[in-house]
């Protein structure tokens, strides 16, 4: 996951290639409390691991269920043994359930009718996030809850019911409006089986009022039926519990992979021309025949023009018309999956129009004023009511602005505007705070880089200077803020150099050509957690020495070697940007990176820094020794006649000398950085 300030992606061109989604939220959530509250014990597959999906397990762990593991891992299922309908007397917890609708509102209406003493918290958002009717429609049961704050917003206060006033004759249909949140509902359907279980009666619910949404109740009630409970549906206005009911655990389930997240795909398959050799997305983990209701977005990509096929689990899509064809819908069956539609909008031939979103208002943002305000930023023409959405894109290509788009700490807005980074200007968009993309689908940036190609070589920062002069250093801080890879060249050369005098060949010009052979030969890993693995060997420390530095230094001045490891180098080059450090990033192996650096520092500097290093490192190390080694390195490097050590013409100079920190010096780099970039000055401050 990026999880840095923000991530420029540059001007995307073609897309292809298959991407396997994560879990639904939805499910998950709803899987997880339904197992809480089951007897027995339930494994669940495909578990989404997300900022919701972690809060409902803290909460369940926290009411003492069983939870194993008590983290998400990948491939593997987590096992919940459930409380049987009834929590310990005198139960008692507070439950931080962050920005999470989908824990908040069941886990509430699950506890009011348990009882015991709870707190139920969140981010601010969420005590802006309407909770008001689904409290009346307890308090209508004899639940006890009591608004901490604001009236008809969490916080809350859940306290023992009284369910007297019940009688043994049951109670009126319970009444609770649909037109706000179809969460309301659903958490009643998945609370009020506990009563239902030790009720003569079955217990109704009345939906007042439209009820928005109906596809999520599609989705509680299947699962409803999952684990025991048949929910008989009225027409969608009435809903009967059967007395009796109890939850029982279906042993096993898996959950599908999450539909509202496949819409961004499909747009992309809609949008995007096929990557050469490819033809357009296929999107696996959730298909035609999925319980979702964002499902239903394939009818309305297809309404804009995209081919999509499908089977039971995956789904195909490829650009059919371009440009996209404009479209007025009620949307009120794909709340979620709508949002994707109005960054399909922007490429579309006309305008756009996105009604019955009113619930849009009430979600992580209000997301209608949300995304009509960042697709100005990008040029379109945008008008917006209380709910609906109208989208023009920009006229021309030279009527699109490069954005710096500000996410509302919702997802949805972070993952729709990446697709505008395929704009006809070539422009590149900047997502603020990507790391809101956690709370359904943390790596969507790395799958939406792996399918995507961009409009030109994906851009390089190249940091070169003569050795300790910080390149390593800088290079990588500078790395780790713009969410960049990086390539530590010089690496490659000590590994070359370890591998040849390991081999036992001699390191001199004539054995050049066998060193290039043997660079050949080598299977070279960098880890993601730094370690450097040569032939599944970790020789992260092996490299580091002085004298691994020096034999670098000495196959470093082969031109034999130098071409051996050309293509290595390029190859690191990948999305969103890599930044470089070495010797002749600037001048030999990226000519074309927009932003060139030269270090330079004085020698007795550098040793300087050298030794506190080597020192901090609880290596020996000796001062005059190492002043001539690296005069030496100094000498080779510059004198070489294969790529010598140079700043090329059109590098930055910084001078990175004692009285300079690292973080002057990877301030000054970003700032070059920024400088280069369309964003307006005051979105772009780092
Ligand atoms: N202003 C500074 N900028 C960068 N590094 C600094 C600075 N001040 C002190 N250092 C320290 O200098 C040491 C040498 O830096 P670093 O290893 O990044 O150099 P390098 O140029 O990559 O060396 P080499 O080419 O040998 O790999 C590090 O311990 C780093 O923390
Ligand atoms: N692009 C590069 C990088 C390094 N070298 C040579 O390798 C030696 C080790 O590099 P470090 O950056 O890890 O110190 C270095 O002394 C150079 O001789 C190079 O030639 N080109």
């Amino acid at each position: 996951m990026f999880t840095t300030e923000f991530l420029d992606l540059p001007h995307l061109a073609r897309a292809g290639g298959s991407v396997q989604l994560p879990g639904s939220k939805s499910i998950s959530n709803r899987v997880l409390l339904l197992a809480a509250l089951s007897a027995g014990t339930t494994t669940i597959h495909d578990l989404l691991d997300s900022d919701d999906t972690r809060v409902m397990l803290d909460a369940l762990h926290a009411l003492g269920c069983t939870v194993t593991p008590r983290q998400v891992t990948p491939g593997q299922p987590v096992q919940i043994t459930g409380i049987d309908g009834a929590l310990p007397n005198n139960a008692r917890a507070q439950l931080f359930l962050g920005n999470a609708g989908t824990a908040m509102r069941p886990l509430t209406a699950a506890l009011a009718i348990l009882g015991g003493s709870f707190e139920m918290t969140g981010v601010p958002r969420m005590y802006e996030r309407p909770i008001g009717d689904l409290v009346d429609a307890l308090r209508q049961l004899g639940c006890q809850i009591d608004y901490l704050r604001d009236e008809g917003f969490p916080p809350l206060r859940i306290g023992q019911p009284d369910f007297r006033q019940l009688g043994s004759t049951g109670a009126a249909p319970i009444q609770v409006r649909g037109d706000v949140s179809s969460q309301f509902l659903t958490s009643l359907l998945m609370a009020l089986p506990l009563l239902a279980s030790t009720s003569p009666q079955a217990i109704a619910i009345d939906v007042v009022g439209e009820l928005i949404s109906k596809p999520y109740i599609h989705i509680t009630l299947e699962l409803l039926a999952r684990f025991g409970i048949r929910v008989e549906n009225h027409g969608w206005q009435r809903f009967v519990i059967p007395a009796g009911s109890r939850y029982q655990s279906p042993g096993s389930i898996h959950v599908e992979a999450d539909a509202s997240s496949a819409s961004y795909f499909i747009a992309l398959g809609a949008i995007a021309a096929s990557a050469e050799g490819q033809n357009g997305i296929k999107i696996e983990g959730v298909g035609l025949d999925s319980i979702q209701g964002d499902i239903r977005f394939v009818e309305a990509a297809r309404a804009m023009g995209a081919e999509i096929t499908g089977g039971p689990n995956w789904l195909h899509v490829a650009r059919g018309r371009w440009p996209l064809r404009a479209i007025d819908l009620d949307c009120n069956h794909i709340p979620d999956a709508a949002m994707t539609l109005a960054a399909m909008a922007l490429y579309a031939d006309g305008t756009t129009t996105l009604r019955n979103i009113a619930s849009w208002r009430v979600k992580e943002t209000d997301r209608i004023a949300a995304m009509a305000a960042e697709a100005r930023k990008l040029g379109a023409l945008v008008e917006e009511g209380a709910g609906f959405i109208r989208i023009t894109p920009p006229a021309a290509p030279e009527d699109w602005r490069a954005a710096s788009i500000h996410t509302y700490d919702d997802h949805r807005i972070a993952m729709c505007f990446s697709l505008a980074a395929f704009n006809p200007a070539g422009l590149p968009v900047r997502i603020q705070d990507p790391k809101c993309v956690a709370k359904t689908f943390p790596d969507y940036f790395e799958a939406l880089f792996a399918l995507v190609q961009p409009g030109a070589p994906a851009p390089v920062i190249c940091i070169d200077g003569p050795t300790a002069s910080g390149k390593g250093t800088v290079a990588t801080l500078v790395a780790q803020r713009l969410g960049f890879a990086l390539l530590d060249s010089g690496a490659l050369y000590r590994i070359a150099g370890l591998a040849a005098s390991r081999a036992g060949i001699a390191l001199q010009a004539d054995q050049a050509d066998r060193i290039a052979a043997l660079i050949a030969t080598l299977h070279i890993v960098f880890a993601p957690d730094q370690r450097v693995l040569l032939n599944g060997e970790d020789i992260s420390l092996a490299i580091r020495t002085e004298e691994a530095g020096m034999n670098a230094s000495r196959v470093s001045a082969f031109p034999a070697v130098r071409q051996a490891l050309l293509q290595w180098q390029r190859d690191f080059r990948r999305l969103p940007g890599l930044v470089a450090d070495g010797r002749d990033m600037g001048t030999v192996i990226f000519p074309d990176a927009p932003l060139k650096v030269f270090l330079s520092a004085s020698a007795e500097c550098r040793a300087q820094r050298r030794f506190k290093q080597l020192i901090d490192k609880g290596l020996s190390a000796n001062m005059h020794d190492l002043l001539a080694d690296l005069q030496a390195r100094d000498a080779r490097d510059t004198q070489r006649s294969a790529s010598p050590l140079q700043p090329a013409e059109d590098a930055l100079h910084w001078d990175n000398n004692a009285e300079r920190t690292v973080e002057q010096a990877v301030q000054q780099v970003l700032s070059w950085w920024q400088q280069r970039q369309p964003f307006a000055a005051e979105e772009s401050a780092v």
